[in-house]
């Protein structure tokens, strides 16, 4: 039963704690998709940022390439050999921040005007730019070029357009060639975090700029099968958000790319943004929030298990003690109920014959009397006085005269057979037989019964005067108890007959019936 309830309280404690880790648990994870849709979101509004500044500096590009190409018939027809072209492409430049320099290229792939004076009359017939411009019949796209290593050992890509004649036919290219250095700053603004990165690529995959800058990143091809590069190109989408390992540095990264395609203008390849953090950066402060609530739910449930344990411990110890105390108690209990018992045996009875003494027969025969009384029953009393005692223990000794009062009470006991029968000792060598519902016939016969029985004890008394055996006197009276004096006058009467017997010989019975006469 109290296993049962230890059990129970187990259980109880056990829920407790589940209920806890649950909580635990839930808050965890709601952190962890707190911290992530947070990330995601400034991750997502920092590639805008990008965008916005990308859109705009491709929009102005474009519109200054418009502008020189709308301007090479009159620079042309102005035959001074296109300086004047030179110098306004000089001008225009000043407006391009991120562009290095403004070039017009002939049908043939010679520059014929430009910003740049040293790369007049060069031929770049052969640049992929030029063909890609060469071969696309649409004047409005803007070219986006891949990049490629400039003759300053830095990364450049051109923005080219073509120009047509007045019959639509190819006459040439107007070109911007783009720092992508000059974005750095940009991208840098965007870098909140000392773990992030931000990186710009083309859409064929080249990878024009990372900031913060990192040994042998700028023109790596991204391309690469698994690649953040390539799984935002096969998406489809112009903005993801993945997570994984970035194939240009091998660092686990939360990324978001971005498709620059600048509504209004048609390029022919977008450019590709990615800002990224760190995912263990990222999920640092997670990581120390959820490892405190793993601290606290181990704690937590050391702790109650152990102070569960103890109190049942201590509760277990406490029944233990109480059931061993209550054993003592009842064996004490025990101890005591049989030496009362005992005592109580050895208050009611002789302690050297065995049989009820004085005081128990007082007891019984006021108990008996007063039956005898109310059911108008006869009661006999009966005195047995052993003859010539006191010579007995002279020619005996008292040792002997102590077996021979026990051998009497004995055989007195033996023939007082009947349940309501009753022998005692009256005193020194003297019985009294109480005999309940007895009339005087019966009274007699049973004295006289109680007289031959002792006779047939055969114990041997060499000082007697009747008999050279042991033998009794009995004095007898019997009457239907009245009120409560005539039962003190019913022993006394019984005595009288017994100092009768004694008189008239011993070894008799002599009894009387009520208030009558002796018998
Ligand atoms: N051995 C022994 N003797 C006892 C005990 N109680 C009483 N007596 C003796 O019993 C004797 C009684 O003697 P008396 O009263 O003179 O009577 P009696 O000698 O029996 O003579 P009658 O009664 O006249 O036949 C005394 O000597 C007591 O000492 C007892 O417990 N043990």
């Amino acid at each position: 039963m109290a296993s049962k309830r230890y059990r129970l309280e187990w259980l109880k404690l056990l829920l407790g704690l589940v209920v806890l880790g649950s909580y635990l648990s839930w808050s965890v994870v709601e952190r962890r998709l707190s911290v992530e849709a947070q990330e995601y979101k400034r991750l997502t509004a920092q590639t805008q940022i990008v965008d916005n500044y990308l859109n705009d500096q491709l929009a102005a590009i474009s519109r200054v390439l418009n502008i020189v190409r709308n301007n090479i018939p009159d620079w042309r027809a102005a035959n001074d050999s296109m300086a004047h072209a030179n110098h306004e492409m000089e001008e225009y430049l000043k407006a391009l921040t991120d562009v290095r320099n403004l070039s017009v290229y002939d049908r043939n792939g010679t520059v014929i005007a430009s910003s740049q004076p040293e790369l007049l009359h060069k031929n770049y017939q052969h640049r992929a730019y030029f063909q890609t411009t060469l071969n696309d019949p649409s004047p409005d796209t803007l070219h986006i070029g891949e990049p490629m290593l400039a003759v300053t050992g830095l990364y450049v890509f051109m923005v080219t357009k073509r120009i047509v004649d007045e019959n639509g036919e190819f006459d040439g290219v107007v070109l911007a060639s783009v720092d992508p250095l000059r974005f750095r700053t940009t991208l840098a603004s965007v870098n909140y975090a000392d773990d992030m990165w931000s990186a710009l690529a083309h859409s064929k995959g080249k990878q024009l700029l990372m900031i913060p800058e990192q040994e042998g990143q700028r023109g790596k091809n991204l391309a690469q099968p698994g690649s953040f590069f390539t799984r935002h190109i096969e998406s489809g989408r112009d903005t993801n958000l993945l997570t994984g390992t970035v194939y240009a540095t091998g660092e686990k990264r939360v990324m978001a790319l971005r498709t620059i395609r600048p509504s209004g203008l048609y390029l022919d390849e977008p450019l590709i943004l990615a800002v990224g953090r760190d995912l263990d950066a990222v999920y640092k402060d997670w990581k120390r929030f959820a490892l405190t609530r793993l601290i606290f739910f181990i704690l937590i449930s050391l702790v109650s298990c152990f102070l569960m344990y103890r109190v049942q411990r201590s509760k277990r110890r406490t029944e233990k003690a109480k059931r061993a105390s209550a054993a003592l108690i009842q064996q004490q209990n025990e101890q005591l109920n049989a030496l009362n018992e005992e005592l109580r045996k050895l208050a009611m009875h002789d302690a050297l014959t065995g049989v009820a003494n004085r005081r128990s027969f007082d007891e019984r025969f006021e108990l008996e009397w007063r039956r005898c009384r109310r059911e108008t029953l006869p009661l006999a009393v009966v005195m047995i006085d052993i003859d010539y005692f006191k010579a007995f223990n002279d020619h005996y000794g008292h040792v002997i005269g102590d077996q021979c009062l026990q051998s009497v009470a004995q055989q007195l006991q033996q023939y007082s057979a009947r349940g309501s029968d009753f022998v005692a000792r009256f005193g020194g060598e003297e019985f009294i037989c109480l005999l309940p519902n007895t009339d005087f016939d019966q009274a007699a016969q049973y004295a006289e019964s109680l007289r031959l029985a002792i006779e047939q004890l055969n114990i041997p008394h060499a000082s007697s005067e009747v008999s050279g055996r042991l033998t009794i006197s009995l004095g007898f009276a019997v009457c239907i108890p009245g009120n409560d004096s005539a039962s003190t006058e019913l022993i006394v009467k019984a005595d009288e007959c017994l100092y009768r017997a004694k008189a008239g010989g011993r070894n008799q019975a002599v009894g009387v019936d009520g208030c009558g006469a002796p018998g």
